[in-house]
C-alpha cells in the first residue's frame, strides 16, 4: 500500500554508487550491493548502468532495489564499469522516465550519469538549450548536466565536465561512466557527500562510506568540493577547479540523512549524533526518569543525552520497520495514520514515568505532536521533548526539499508556541553553535541555511 505513495515530509536524498574494476569481471552486482546499503537515501526508483568498453547496458525501475533487480537482469548488465542510483525526486516527477542513471549516446560514444543533489539554475539552462533545438527526454535537472557534457565533449569528457561546472549552480555529487572511465564529481561547495574506496582490483565511488563497506572497499578519502576524480586503466587522477569556493556541506546529512555507520568528510555520523545529544543535555537539561528516542535516527543522540545527565536510556517506541522512512499522501489525517502505524509506544516501559523524548528534527510538527500525545495516552506522567537540531525555519533548495516556509512550524511559531502545539511539558532545541560543535570542525565548513537562512549560493526564482 505505502510503496506507491509519495513522501510529503522530510525528503531523503538520492544515493549514487560507481564501481571500476581492472579485471573484466562484471560489476553490476557490486553496484547493486552498494545501492542496497544506500537505500535509505531514496526509495522511489533504482537503476544500474554498466559498460563493457563497447556499449552501455542499463536497467531501471520504480521501487526498492530488491524489487527492481534479479539474476536475469544482472546477467544482461555486462561490463567492468558500472554506476547506480536510488532516487528521491527533487526536480521532476517520480515516474520511470525520470529514473536514473541517465544513459545517452552522442556522436563520440556514450555517457551514463547518476546525480545526487538539486541544481538551482537548471530551468534557465534548459530553456536556453531548448531554444537551440535540444530535445529533453525527462523533466529532471540532471539531464541538463548530461546534455552539457555531451555538447562540450570535443576536448574529452574531463574538460567537458569542467566547462559544465562553470555553468551549473547548486548541489551535485555525480558518478559518470564512459566506455573506459568512472568519474566522480562533487560541486564546488561540497553540498552533498561523495567518497572514494579502494578495491584490490579497482575503485568505488559512493554517496556514503556504508556503500563502500558493502562491497569490501576501503575508504581512502572523500571527493573534495570542486574536484573531478577520474578512474581508468592507468589508475586514479584528479582535477581541481581553479577557483576558490566556500565549503558548505549539508549539516543535515549528520542530523538525519546519512546512515550512522557512515563517515563523511572525516566525521563519523554516529559520533556526531551522540555529541549532539551530549551538547543538548548541557544546553537543555531536565529532571526525568527516562530518556527515550524516536527510532531509529535519534537513538545515538538519545544515548548521548542519557549519558551526559546520568539518566537511564530505554525504549519508548517500537518501530514498524516495514513501512520505510516517510511516505504518505499530502493529507494530514493520512500523515497522522502513518505515524501511528510506524511508531507504537511500549506502554510497560513508560507508564507512570517522566520521560524526555529525543528526536533529530521538527519540520511540520506532525511527528512530535502525535507521539507526545501517544506517550501521554499510554500513561507517561510528563513528556519533555529535546531536538538535536535547531528549528527548521528556511526551505532548502539544494536537495532536502523541505516544504515552503509557511509549512515549517519553526518558521511560523515561537518555541513556546511549538511546545504548546505539540503538547509537550517542555521543549528544547540544540543551538546552531552546539550543532556545529557536534560535528567537531571549528572553521565552519557546513551549510546551515535551513536553520539560519545563510544560503551559500543564490536561491532559485520561483
Ligand atoms: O515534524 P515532521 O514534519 O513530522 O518531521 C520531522 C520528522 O521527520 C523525520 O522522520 P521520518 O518519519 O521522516 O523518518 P525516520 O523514521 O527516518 O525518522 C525526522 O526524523 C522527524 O522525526
Ligand atoms: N534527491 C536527489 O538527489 C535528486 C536528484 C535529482 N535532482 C532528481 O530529482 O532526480
Ligand atoms: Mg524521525
Amino acid at each position: 500500500m505505502f510503496n506507491n505513495l509519495s513522501c510529503d515530509k522530510l525528503k531523503e536524498e538520492c544515493g549514487v554508487m560507481g564501481v571500476y574494476r581492472n579485471t573484466m569481471d562484471d560489476v553490476a552486482q557490486m553496484v547493486y550491493y552498494g545501492l542496497f546499503a544506500l537505500q535509505h537515501r531514496g526509495q522511489e526508483s533504482a537503476g544500474i548502468a554498466t559498460n563493457d568498453g563497447n556499449m552501455p547496458y542499463f536497467h531501471k525501475g520504480m521501487g526498492l532495489v530488491n524489487e527492481v533487480f534479479n539474476d536475469e537482469i544482472f546477467r544482461s548488465l555486462k561490463g567492468n564499469i558500472g554506476i547506480g542510483h536510488v532516487r528521491y525526486s527533487t526536480t521532476g516527477e517520480s515516474y520511470i522516465n525520470n529514473a536514473q542513471p541517465l544513459v545517452v549516446k552522442y556522436r563520440r560514444g556514450s555517457i551514463g550519469l547518476a546525480h545526487n543533489g538539486n541544481l538551482v539554475n537548471a530551468p534557465l539552462i534548459r530553456s536556453g538549450l531548448e531554444d537551440d533545438g535540444v530535445v529533453f527526454q525527462t523533466t529532471i535537472d540532471s539531464e541538463v548536466i548530461v546534455n552539457l557534457i555531451a555538447r562540450y565533449s570535443s576536448d574529452g569528457i574531463p574538460t567537458a565536465i569542467e566547462r559544465t561546472m562553470d555553468l551549473i549552480k547548486g548541489a551535485y555529487s555525480l558518478v559518470i561512466m564512459t566506455e573506459g572511465e568512472l568519474i566522480g564529481v562533487r560541486d564546488p561547495h561540497g553540498l552533498r557527500p561523495l567518497c572514494i574506496g579502494k578495491l584490490e582490483d579497482g575503485y568505488v565511488i559512493a554517496s556514503e562510506s556504508c556503500g563502500l563497506d558493502s562491497v569490501g572497499a576501503e575508504l581512502i578519502r572523500d571527493v573534495e568540493p570542486g574536484e573531478i576524480v577520474i578512474i581508468n586503466q592507468e589508475g586514479i587522477r584528479s582535477i581541481k577547479l581553479n577557483k576558490e569556493y566556500k565549503k558548505a556541506s549539508c549539516i543535515f546529512e549528520y542530523i538525519y540523512f546519512a546512515r550512522p555507520d557512515s563517515v563523511i568528510d572525516g566525521v563519523g555520523v554516529y559520533q556526531a549524533r551522540k555529541n549532539a545529544g551530549e551538547i543538548l543535555a548541557k544546553e537543555h537539561p531536565v529532571e526525568v526518569d527516562m530518556v527515550i528516542a524516536v527510532p531509529d535516527t535519534s537513538i545515538p543522540a538519545a544515548i548521548g543525552y542519557s549519558e551526559a545527565l546520568g539518566i537511564p536510556f530505554s525504549e519508548g517506541f517500537i518501530k514498524n520497520r516495514y513501512i520505510g522512512r516517510t511516505f504518505i499522501q499530502p493529507d494530514q489525517s493520512m500523515r497522522e495514520l502513518a505515524v501511528r502505524l510506524k511508531l507504537n509506544p511500549l506502554r510497560s516501559n513508560i507508564i507512570g514515568k517522566r520521560v524526555v523524548m529525543i528526536d533529530d528534527s521538527i519540520v511540520r510538527g506532525t511527528t512530535s505532536k502525535q507521539i507526545v500525545n501517544t506517550l501521554k495516552r499510554a500513561g507517561a506522567k510528563e513528556v519533555h521533548v529535546r531536538i538535536s537540531s535547531p528549528p527548521v525555519a528556511y526551505s532548502c533548495y539544494y536537495g532536502i526539499d523541505t516544504p515552503d516556509n509557511k509549512q515549517l512550524i519553526g518558521a511560523v511559531k515561537t518555541i513556546e508556541e511549538i511546545r504548546q502545539a505539540i503538547g509537550a511539558d517542555s521543549l528544547g532545541y540544540i543551538s546552531p553553535e552546539g550543532l556545529k560543535r557536534s560535528v567537531g570542525i571549528a572553521n565552519d565548513p557546513y551549510c546551515t541555511a535551513c536553520f539560519c537562512g545563510d544560503y551559500p549560493l543564490e536561491i532559485p526564482l520561483r
